[in-house]
């Protein structure tokens, strides 16, 4: 006779949630089953250590799936329950915790809530209920005889059923009806069921087997039982038995690649308080989208081979967002959701190590296999950049990592090659923006600096200049733009005493061009030019503006100018001249006008007026 019994109230409100659950993954019921038999299997295996002839003739330990139009079957053979046991641990919820788990659900304002609980605490077997609305677990212990088996009937609605039954095979057989009310969601589907177990359980180490159709030549099809799960998760295995082979293969399967990875790294932490292994890698190419708003980055989470969730974003810093991979840890619950996972300190412990990790197999890149580093960094520089900008407290970990072309011979080097360089008398780190180098190496302020041997670090790329603003500075070396007006290359003495020598023209200079300049100087940055335009406001720099200005037309271009003159220039002498017969002569405004619009030129700067330029160069031709 079977014995009518109701499940724990707290069960029971647990049950109602699973009922009227609003959680969109019901699929995930069959992880969490297909992971019981697998944990129920390891049991008896530990058990079998002991005495292995609990296995008897039914040695093989698997897991089968089967169904039918109404019912879902999954049946293991594993350790098994007996009538304790299933009273125990399916009618109540054998959790530490469970006082804590119920407080909170009274205290539940919405939906997303609820999810967060769910998540929090783990609702293992009770998931059967979001698709079944009749479940029925058949059991044999292993250590008991076969009229000692159970059957226990839930139809989710506060009781359950228990009754002694015969069994013959050890393990346990549950049967899940499945609801009718499940509108889109469909289980009783072989491609289906196929698909759900290469998702959520193909690493488990146990075969999965179910009759799946299988396609012969002529069009013939024929029933077999197959293994639908890989069971081998690379990951767990050992480093040293893994081939470069194996990696790749690995990676193109799961991270939809066509090509290697151009670094693999796997490693296993161990630590007192997290456990983890690491799978990742860094792609050889950039994916398509990986510029744009779609690109998601994020590592694969697994609990014990079994798979938790896909592309969980904050185990990867926006610099990092490059690695594709995955993170397997018994301390993830299976149930675990996003909101949970973002406050856990063990997340945070995990992010941290794999950072390290990734930084020092990127500095080991880059000192031993230069041109590989290139390649990657021409991939996935930007993002690094970008990413960067975005997380600037991170700049120790990641400056070092950051390649730019410079004078040098226009190679890439890193800014600490940049210091190590750096001549005596060196106080900053110099450089210069453009779009292209030749634009940069003409700039009339690299002549002095070449002159001077000083090494400049080439800004290509547009995010660069905001990202040298943010960090400011490289081991305490303040950057510097060749373009900066207070940039000192001579001596400082000697230019102030030039400005005052020729204060007076200067002034006039400044007059003329008052709406177009906030000051006209001496400098000390040019040897063939006679003049260039500088920023006088070091945060938003004429190069920026530009920027600003492509990706808003409406934007006025403000970025505040200086007009700085060579003083050893003839031109400069000519002004001087010009100044001293007629301070007022049409020549001079004209003069001052022509400098200032070709320092824009050659800044590659648009002309208000080209018209009007071309028209004071054709009078200054027939003069
Ligand atoms: N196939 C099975 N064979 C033997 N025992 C089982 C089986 N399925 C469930 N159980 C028993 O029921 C208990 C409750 O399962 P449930 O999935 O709710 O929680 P759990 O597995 O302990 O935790 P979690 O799912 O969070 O890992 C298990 O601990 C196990 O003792």
């Amino acid at each position: 006779m079977a014995e009518r019994k109701q499940f724990q109230t707290e069960t029971k409100q647990l049950l109602d949630l699973m009922i009227n659950s609003i959680y969109t993954h019901k699929e995930i019921f069959l992880r969490e089953l297909i992971s019981n038999a697998s944990d129920a299997i390891d049991k008896l295996r530990f058990e079998s250590i002991k005495n292995p002839d609990i296995l008897g003739e039914d040695k093989n330990l698997c897991i089968n799936l089967s169904y039918d139009e109404e019912n879902l079957y999954i049946e293991d053979n594993g350790i098994g329950l007996n009538y304790e046991d299933a009273v125990e641990n399916l009618g109540t919820i054998a959790k530490s915790g469970t006082k804590v788990f119920m407080e909170k659900l009274k205290d539940l304002k919405n939906e997303k809530d609820e999810m967060d609980l769910i998540g929090q605490f783990g609702v293992g077997f009770y998931s059967a209920f979001m698709v079944a609305d009749e479940v029925i677990v058949e059991s044999l212990k292993y250590d008991q005889p076969s009229e000692k088996a159970i059957k226990w009937v839930s139809k989710g609605d506060g009781e359950y059923e228990i009754e002694n039954i015969n069994k013959e095979k050890r393990g346990t057989k549950i049967t899940l009806h499945i609801r009718k009310d499940l509108n889109d969601f469909k289980i009783l589907d072989e491609f289906i069921i196929k698909d759900l177990i290469k998702k959520y359980s193909n690493y488990i180490k146990y075969p999965i087997k179910m009759e799946v159709t299988e396609y012969k030549e002529e069009g013939k099809q024929e029933k077999e039982i197959k293994t639908l799960n890989s069971m081998e998760s690379l990951w767990r295995k050992n480093k040293s038995q893994i081939k470069d082979e194996e990696y790749n293969q690995f990676y193109k399967e799961n991270f939809y690649d066509w090509n290697d990875p151009l670094k693999t790294i796997h490693f296993k932490a161990e630590g007192s308080t997290i456990q983890f292994t690491a799978l990742l890698f860094i792609p050889s190419k950039a994916p398509f989208n990986y510029y744009t708003k779609e690109f998601k980055r994020g590592l694969n989470l697994y609990s014990k081979n079994v798979f938790i969730m896909e592309k969980y974003e904050e185990l990867l810093p926006k610099y990092f967002s490059f690695v594709k991979g995955l993170i397997d840890s018994p301390d993830f619950s299976l149930n675990i959701s996003r909101e949970i996972l973002q406050h856990s300190r063990n997340i945070e412990l995990i992010k941290k190590n794999i950072e390290k990790k990734i930084t020092s197999e990127l500095k080991t890149l880059i000192k031993d296999e230069r041109e590989k580093y290139i390649e990657f960094w021409e991939e996935f520089g930007r993002g690094i950049k970008a990413g960067l900008y975005e997380s600037i407290d991170s700049k120790d970990k990641v400056e070092d990592l950051l390649l730019f072309k410079s004078s040098n011979e226009n190679k890439y080097i890193t800014l600490s090659e940049y210091k190590e360089r750096m001549k005596e008398d060196q106080k900053y780190i110099l450089y210069a923006v453009g779009d292209s180098i030749s634009y940069i190496e003409s700039l009339p302020q690299m002549e002095m600096i070449k002159e001077k041997g000083f090494e400049v670090i080439y800004l290509l790329d547009e995010v660069d200049e905001f990202l040298i603003q943010m960090l400011n500075n490289y081991k305490e070396i303040e950057f510097k733009s060749i373009s900066s007006s207070d940039l000192e290359l001579g001596n400082k003495e000697e230019k102030d005493l030039k400005q005052e020598e020729n204060k007076d023209l200067l002034g006039k200079l400044k007059e003329l061009l008052k709406d177009k300049v906030e000051d006209v100087r001496v400098t000390d940055k040019l040897k063939k030019s006679p003049a260039c335009i500088v920023s006088s406001d070091d945060n938003i720099s004429i190069n920026m503006q530009k920027i600003l200005k492509q990706m808003d037309g409406n934007m006025p271009f403000n970025a505040k100018r200086v007009l700085e003159l060579n003083p050893e220039h003839q031109v400069f002498n000519k002004l001087k001249d010009i100044y001293q017969e007629d301070s007022d002569s049409i020549e001079l405004s004209d003069i001052a006008y022509i400098l200032y619009n070709q320092a824009l030129l050659v800044e590659g700067i648009e002309l208000e007026n080209p018209a009007e330029f071309a028209e004071k160069i054709s009078n200054l031709l027939i003069k």
